[in-house]
Order: structure tokens, then sequence, then C-alpha cells
């Protein structure tokens, strides 16, 4: 047994440790006990499973190392390599010890320095003692001879690297001003020494653990929360990555559900205005539990329906109008008797009802991760302008705060036959399942194209993902983009306009076999790109809008068709 504050430093460390240190922990400690010396440590990375991806990570200042890193991954993805090509800031530095394969091109700034970019992964692997002998790597370093510290910034990452026992599978190259025959030699030679390994296994498709079980509840904590808008704009929409419980799996096109909490300083109001016990026990439905808790997490208490506004008037014998209200300013307004029972006033109240967010992440890509795109809902009323319950809640979560969510499988939307071309129509933040999607494919190695049709309202503010869809593209994993934005004047045009504007190619890519989805919200992708479809089907046929009608429909029956609006 442990004394108390040995126990709880040692869970400060596994809380701040990932599942793979666990393990590395665990044999280190078992080689401890035998008497082991730490040159006999067990691998940092005894993976669990084999993911076969290639990471290819670049740290750059004017974009060279970018260039490299990019070709480089368009090339390993063309030898059917799973690669995710990744910027140095973007890239989760706890994610290393699970690598297996990771190629760096980094260029060196200022006096022997990182670039900016890289500033944290390069001091990351300078005090990392884990080793990390699961990894495989190779580094190119850009810099040139005319400092006196030529390539430095490479060379280190290179020797930490060694340090922590990786395995170089090519040794460093270092490129001057004239950087490509150098940077392609290293490619090659990186190239040649991925096809001399055995080749790895496709990762299998997710399964799913929802299907006749119903609904599979889990708890993931949030790691980030990030506006993706830039300033100026009009909307809010946030990046939102939860890490989840290992036994959990999904598939792009999956759906999670989020119950969201009501505001404990609203709650504590209420609890005063009721004249109860925070935690006194009350029923709701089949559960028995504190007020505080049902207030918080069980029973809605903004914007009541009129029914459930009408059942108070008559309980407590006042007139009352038939409007929504929150219940805090119902109480306030009509206090509650206090000689009635608090029970009564539980018996009326509805539920709150879960938000559906589609997963913005791909299972193959972020690995024990879930990402959602959450736009804040803002509203007006008769008061002024709100925000909606929902997605106050879900946009103003802080990270580390513990989500409790359920899986929701959309039968009818799901990710496309690897073979086939996917064609994405998206609105707003119903870029999310097409960001899961073309990442999965992107990862899997997927054969069929991808096509993404963006519009919102603004350009500058307002491009979600814009750095991924421009490196997914680079890298041939994004075929093509199209995008409108409703203020910018330059790209004037609505998410229908641009399905007009490439009607000639659309068709082809339909009768080639493509799936074609829409997701966005109901009013601006639902009818009008709808529309725009069965109007373009219809000239291409030279059919009445009917028979264009029929054709969606066949296309729905294959599962070709699909629509994601809210
Ligand atoms: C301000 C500045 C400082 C630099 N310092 C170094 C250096 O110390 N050592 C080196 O080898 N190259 C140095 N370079 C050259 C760059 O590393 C080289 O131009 C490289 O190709 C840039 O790649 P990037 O576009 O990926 O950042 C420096 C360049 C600049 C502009």
């Amino acid at each position: 047994m442990l004394a108390p504050a040995k126990l709880q430093q040692l869970h400060a460390l596994i809380e701040q440790s990932t599942s793979e240190e666990w393990l590395w922990m665990s044999g280190y400690l078992a080689g401890l006990a035998r008497g082991n010396d730490a040159a006999q440590l067990p691998p940092a990375s005894n993976k669990a499973t084999a993911n076969g991806i290639v990471t290819v990570l670049y740290g750059t200042e004017t974009g060279n190392s970018k260039k490299v890193a990019t070709t480089l991954a368009g090339k390993l993805k063309q030898a059917g390599r799973k690669t995710k090509l990744v910027a140095a800031e973007q890239y989760k530095l706890q994610q290393l010890s699970a690598e297996e394969t990771l190629l760096i091109a980094i260029s060196t700034q200022g006096e022997g320095e990182p670039p900016a970019n890289a500033k944290a992964l390069y001091d990351y692997l300078h005090q990392l003692q884990t080793p990390l002998q699961g990894l495989q790597y190779a580094v190119v370093a850009l810099g040139s001879k005319s400092y006196p510290l030529f390539c430095q910034a490479g060379i280190d990452v290179d020797a930490q690297l060694k340090r922590l026992q990786a395995t170089a599978i090519a040794p460093i190259a270092l490129c001057d001003d004239d950087y490509e025959p150098v940077a392609d030699a290293w490619m090659s030679n990186v190239l040649t020494a991925l096809q001399q390994q055995a080749p790895v296994a496709k990762p299998a498709a997710a399964v799913v653990s929802v299907q006749s079980s119903g609904k599979k509840t889990f708890t993931a904590t949030l790691g980030v929360n990030q506006l993706l808008n830039d300033t100026g704009s009009n909307k809010k929409v946030h990046h939102l990555e939860f890490d989840l419980p290992e036994e959990l799996v999904y598939l792009p096109g999956n759906a999670v559900g989020v119950t969201p909490h009501n505001s404990a300083s609203v709650v504590a109001q209420i609890i005063q205005l009721l004249q109860v016990q925070p935690d006194a026990i009350f029923s709701f439905k089949q559960q028995s539990a504190s007020a505080k808790h049902l207030l918080t997490q069980v029973v809605s208490i903004s914007h009541l329906t009129t029914a459930v506004v009408k059942k108070y008037a008559q309980l407590i014998q006042t007139d009352i109008p038939d409007t929504r209200i929150d219940l805090f300013d119902l109480l306030r307004i009509y206090p509650w008797p206090s000689e009635f029972a608090a029970q009564q006033l539980f018996d009326i109240l509805n539920p709150i009802t879960p938000r559906l967010y589609t997963i913005s992440s791909s299972p193959n890509t972020h690995p024990g991760q879930i990402h959602l795109t959450a736009a804040l809902h803002e509203f007006d009323t008769e008061e002024g302008s709100k925000h909606g319950f929902g997605s106050t809640y879900v946009t103003q979560l802080k990270p580390g705060t513990k989500v409790d969510m359920f899986l929701h499988q959309q039968k009818h939307f799901q990710i496309p036959r690897s073979d086939r071309h996917l064609i994405m129509l998206a609105y707003g933040t119903g870029i999310a399942p097409f960001r899961s999607m073309v990442a999965e494919r992107d990862a899997t190695g997927a054969s069929g194209k991808n096509w993404l049709l963006f519009a919102e309202e603004n350009r500058v503010t307002d491009f979600y993902y814009q750095s991924e869809w421009q490196s997914l593209h680079e890298t041939g994993s994004l075929h093509q983009w199209h995008v409108g934005f409703s203020t910018n004047t330059q790209q004037q045009k609505t998410l229908q306009q641009l399905v007009l504007e490439h009607e000639e190619q659309l068709w082809q890519w339909l009768n080639s076999g493509a799936y074609v989805f829409i997701s966005g919200e109901k009013a601006v992708a639902g009818k009008p790109v709808e529309e725009a479809l069965l109007q373009l089907i219809a000239r291409k046929q030279q059919s009445s809008e009917e028979a264009a009608a029929n054709y969606l429909k066949e296309l729905a029956k294959e599962g070709r068709y699909a629509k994601e609006l809210y």
C-alpha cells in the first residue's frame, strides 16, 4: 500500500500521462523491482495497435519546409501510405509517444533557432525523458550556409530523437538555399526505406458500438475549445476537441448527443425561490435525485413551453398569459406558494432535450478524440437578442470539463464506399461531417475523389479549417474545392449558385457513381440547394423536374444522396 501523500502524487502523474506512458511506467516499475537498470527499460511505445500512419511534420517560417513536407506527403499517399501532414504548431505533443513513423522538415531561424511554429515541439523534444524506442523517424533540415549555425535546428531535432532512442530510417539531410535537390534525394531515401518495410495493413473499418444496444453513453473530457472565426465575424463557431475513453469507436457521419446543463447561478436562485434544500430528494420521470442535480442536469428551466406555463397557472390558480418564459422569471413573477410541495412543480416540468452535433474528427486521423464544430446560436426575441441554451453550454465549455455524451448513428449519412467520388455541399458548420469523412478517406488511402463546395458569410473570417483543406488539396486528398461567401464581393455566391456554376462536372461525377451529400442549416442548405440539384439534373437529362426528383430518390435509396440539415 502507498501512504496517502504518495498515492496523491501517483494520481497526479497518472492524470498527466497518456495510456502509452502508463504502459511504459508499468514495465519500468516492474523492471526496477526486478533490479534491472535504466538501459533495460521497456520500449516507450509498446503500441497496443499499429495504425500504419506516417506523420509528416513541418516547422517553417517562409514556407520552404512546408513545400518539402507537402511534396513528401503527396508522394507517400501516391505510394499508398496512410499519411498525415501537420504544421508543427498544430501538432499535439502528447501524440508523440503514440507515433510510429515521424518525418520532419524543419528550417533554422534567428541564430540557430527553430522557426516560431516549431518552438514548442523543439522544446518538448529537449525536455522529454520518456524513451521513444518504438518510433522511426527522419529529418530534413533547411537552412543557409551563409549563417554560422547551418541547419542547427534540424540537427538538434535529429540528435534529440536519437537520444530518445528513436530509430532513423534515413540519415539527416542538410539543405542550403537551393534546397530542392538535397530534399528530393532525402525523400527518395525515406520512400525507399519505407517501401522495404512490410506493408502495413489498412486500418480496419471502425466498429460502432451503438447499434442494437441503443444509446452508447460515455464521458469525454474537453481538451481544446477554440473560436474558429476571426475578429469582425458575425458568427461564433467553436472547434472542440474531446478526449475519449479508449474503448469508444465511431464512424464518420456519426453524431454525438450532449445534454446541456443549466447555469449554476440560476439554479441556486430557483432553489431559493422554491425554499427547498439543494440536496433534498425529488423524483422526476423514473429517477430520484437532489433538487440541485435535477435542476442543473435533468429538467428544462429555460424557455418553458406554453403547456408547462398553463399547468403551472392551474396549479397555483393564477391567471398567467399564454407565453414562453424561463422558470426563474415565472417563479419570480408568480411566486410558488410556500405551502405547496415542490414535487408538484417537478411533476409538470419537461426534461432537457439532448442536442446532436455531427462529429468533425476522423477515427484514424484523430485517434482517441472526438471533435465537434459548434456554432453559438443567436436569435432575436421581444426582450432583445438571446443565445441558444444548448449552443451556449457547448461553446462555453472549459478545457478539463467532463461531458456526458451518447453516440448517435445517422443511418442515412455514412461515409461513402472508398472507391467512389464524394461531392460535399456544405454551409457553415455543415462542414463538420465532411472534415471527418475526408480526413478518414485520407488516412485510409481511399481511391475515390473528394470535392468540397462550401458557402458561408465572410471569406476572411469564416472559412473553417481553411489550412487543413489547403493541405489536403496539396497532397491530393481533396481533389477540388469551390467556395462562396455572402458578404465577400469577389466570391459573392450562395451554395446553390456554386452547384449551378459547376453543373457540367457535377453531372459527370454523379454519372460516374459519386455520392452527393448536403450538410448545414435547413434554411440555407436545404430546399434551395436541393432545388438547384433538381434543376441541374432536369436540364442534363432533359427531363421534367418530377423525373429529376425520381433520379435523386434512386440515389438516396442507394445511400448516394443524403442530407444532414438542422
Ligand atoms: C532571419 C533569418 C535567420 C536565419 N538563420 C539561419 C541560421 O541560423 N542557420 C541556417 O542554416 N539558416 C538560417 N536561415 C535560413 C533559412 O533557414 C532558410 O532560408 C530556409 O530555407 C527557410 O526555410 P523555411 O521557409 O521553411 O523557414 C535564416 C533565415 C532568416 C530569414
